[in-house]
């Protein structure tokens, strides 16, 4: 079953909580490598890039108790890994690229096959990692996989990187966890992901200055402790909610404590007519005007841009861009981190969106289109998924997604979460 039927037009209503979020707890089961002790994870989303992880944990002989119904999970690794098991890294998810840095600072050793794609978004680079290890000391054998041996105890580094990289800034911060002395990364990803693997390795041991900005100050530790962490909720989630909720007519409430990372988000999404209201610890959307918020600027078209935290997120804008396809204006959307995102959008052209791919990063959506339902196919991005439903369900009749099922790599429960709200939505 991987195609989505969507009968569209149907409000939605209610309230709802978010689930954690892909992009940390992945992360973070990357840290529990670094310890021997058990750690434990709660609000863990129960998503198929997850069960990877614990599918590879378990077969390199690590205890893994994963309680579904209460979101927790419970992990303790054996103290030495055999060189069978750094052959075997759960690869076709973005996030094996992390374990990297743990499997050499446990076991001294690793092959990887260089295939770290997830979503297809464009080249997603491995050398940023690479170079970070080979900095920390990895000796790299040459050959087609990358096959790296790291002998001592890695010495403290500073590292400036030629750009922002969630992954690579993660990478830095598993290694330089266990190097002796202070590392310096300049130019670190911040998102909020990459804030809760900081905050995780310091309840380990480590001690890291500058969380949440471009210049993170880590001074490691030989010997790193256990963990009670809760996995952030998803920040994508939230504001996916309240998209669809908004688009479809509805009134839909997400209660969360994350509401302190959502500023911007909101104010994109309300620039394309979504109306809000929050709490300290809910956002309700209450409406939509399908109004673009004109800039004053003379001659300038509306536009969304997406760039590393804190900029709006590029996790976002397929869902903001499945939002203004309603919308009365233009809108120009603006992918300043992939090359490739944005090729999906021909396949809005079959429910009657007018839009222009202007170069690879950028996309016009023209307002006022005559919306129809229609047979869509999805590429393998998760929130390109995303956004074709949510293009999919603000249109009355019945469309069809096609190769829906990557949303189950971020988005438990999504169909039945939805379908509590009022959505006539089913997997075929
Ligand atoms: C498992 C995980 O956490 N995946 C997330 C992580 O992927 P990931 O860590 O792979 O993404 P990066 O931050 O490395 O950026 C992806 C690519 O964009 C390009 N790039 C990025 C930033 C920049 O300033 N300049 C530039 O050219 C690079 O080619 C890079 O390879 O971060 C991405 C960007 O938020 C998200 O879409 C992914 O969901
Ligand atoms: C692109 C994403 O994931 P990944 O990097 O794991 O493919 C995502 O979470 O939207």
């Amino acid at each position: 079953m991987t195609d989505l039927v969507v009968n569209g037009g149907r409000p939605l209503n209610g309230t709802l909580r978010p689930n954690g979020n892909k992009n940390a707890v992945l992360p973070m089961l990357c840290a529990t490598l670094l310890t021997d002790a058990p750690v434990r994870l709660s609000n863990v989303p129960d998503i198929t890039d997850l069960e990877k992880f614990i599918e590879y944990f378990r077969s390199i002989g690590s205890d893994v108790a994963h309680d579904q119904q209460a979101a927790t999970l419970t992990v303790r690794h054996p103290t030495t890994l055999t060189d069978d098991a750094i052959e075997r890294l759960p690869l076709r998810i973005r996030s094996a690229i992390m374990l990297l840095a743990p499997i050499l600072l446990r076991h001294g050793h690793l092959r990887f096959d260089v295939d770290a794609k997830g979503c297809a978004l464009g080249i997603r680079e491995i050398d940023p990692h690479i170079a970070i290890l080979r900095t920390f000391g990895a000796e790299m054998a040459p050959g087609d996989a990358v096959d790296l041996t790291l002998r001592d105890r890695p010495a403290a580094q500073a590292i400036w990187a030629e750009y922002a990289s969630v992954t690579a800034t993660e990478t830095f911060l598993l290694i330089a966890s266990m190097a002796e002395g202070t590392s310096v990364l300049t130019n670190a990803a911040s998102e909020p992901h990459v804030q809760a693997l900081c905050h995780m390795l310091v309840e380990m041991g480590a001690t890291i200055d500058g969380i949440g900005t471009s210049r993170l100050s880590v001074t490691g530790a030989a010997t790193l402790g256990g963990a009670d962490r809760r996995v952030p909720d998803d920040h994508h989630e939230v504001a996916t909610f309240l998209a669809l909720g908004g688009v479809s007519g509805g009134r839909v409430t997400v209660e969360t404590d994350i509401l302190g990372e959502m500023p911007l988000i909101l104010d994109q999404f309300a620039k394309l007519g979504l109306q809000f209201e929050t709490t300290p610890d809910s956002v309700t959307v209450t409406g939509w005007t399908r109004e673009v918020t004109q800039p004053l600027t003379a001659q300038m078209t509306p536009k969304i841009e997406a760039a590393p935290w804190p900029y709006f997120p590029a996790d976002l804008l397929p869902q903001a861009i499945g939002v203004s396809v309603g919308c009365r204006g233009d809108v120009m959307f603006w992918n300043k981190v992939y090359e490739g995102a944005m090729g999906w959008s021909a396949e809005l052209g079959k429910f009657g969106v007018r839009c222009h791919l202007s170069d690879p990063h950028r996309l016009i959506v023209f307002g006022e289109s005559r919306l129809k339902p229609a047979e869509v196919e999805a590429p393998y991005i998760i929130r390109v998924v995303v956004g074709l439903l949510i293009a999919a369900i603000q249109i009355d009749g019945t469309s069809r997604i096609l190769n829906a099922d990557p949303i189950r790599r971020a988005h438990p429960r999504f169909i039945e979460n939805l379908t509590a709200l009022g959505a006539d939505i089913r997997w075929e």
